[in-house]
């Protein structure tokens, strides 16, 4: 059978990237889904959001809720400081396969911990295995009608302290809408919307930005 979509992907990011250059690898993969194939990265235009609030809050420990093919990952784990690291949680092994050889080619893979398997199983299971006690970034962009649950589960396993920065994907496009009524009319949240487009087109989407007031 054919190749995925994914893999062929990865395949433009191993003719086009430079090894051990991660900006080269985000432009590599925004140029094969401008112009060969679509993919439902966070792209250029919301990336640069994401870049500003990673950059402000410069976590040590930080999250991903849904790898797909590890642009994102990539975009977060180089604006990190030194000695942070960032947990990404990734659902599909044939996603997981394919952004472990992208983060590999940008050379980030000291900083990034790729963890398969579901949220809802890895997110209890993240202070025993990695030894941390609070999260202070979280990138949500996995199953969008996850986003409330898996909230709701780092509140109750005290993943989350005072400040802690959620940053959401689709939030508008494909949708989060319990997502947006749980942290806009919750008290322990301060939140903001930042508007954009989704991932190379011109259709309204966004990224909603809460912080944990504790
Ligand atoms: N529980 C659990 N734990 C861990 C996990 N890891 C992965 N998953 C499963 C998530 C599968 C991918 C999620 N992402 C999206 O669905 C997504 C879609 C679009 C989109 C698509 C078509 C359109 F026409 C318009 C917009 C755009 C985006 O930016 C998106 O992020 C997990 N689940
Ligand atoms: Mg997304």
């Amino acid at each position: 059978t054919g190749s995925s979509r994914p893999q062929r992907l990865l395949k433009a990011v191993q003719r086009n990237a430079a090894k051990g250059d991660p900006q080269s690898v985000i432009s590599a993969i925004d140029y094969f889904c401008r112009h060969s194939e679509w993919a439902m990265n966070v792209g250029d235009e919301k990336g640069s959001i994401l870049d500003s609030v990673v950059s402000e809050v410069s976590p040590t420990t930080a999250l991903e809720l849904g790898t797909y093919c590890g642009y994102s990952t990539v975009r977060i784990a180089r604006l990190l400081p030194p000695g942070a690291s960032l947990i990404t949680l990734e659902f599909n092994p044939d996603y997981a396969a394919v952004a472990r050889q992208v983060i590999a080619h940008s050379g980030l893979q000291d900083k990034i911990h790729l963890v398969e398997g579901p949220s809802g199983d890895s997110i209890p299971k993240l202070k025993e295995r990695f030894g941390i006690t609070s999260l202070d970034f979280v990138f949500l962009d996995h199953w969008k009608d996850r986003y409330v649950p898996d909230t709701k589960l780092l509140e109750e396993c005290g993943l989350l302290r005072k400040g802690s920065v959620l940053l959401a994907d689709n939030v508008i496009c494909p949708g989060a809408p319990e997502y947006l009524d749980y942290v806009r009319n919750n008290p322990r949240y301060e939140s903001r919307y930042f508007q954009s487009h989704l991932e190379y087109t011109n259709v309204e989407d966004g990224l909603e930005k809460s912080v944990f007031l504790g």
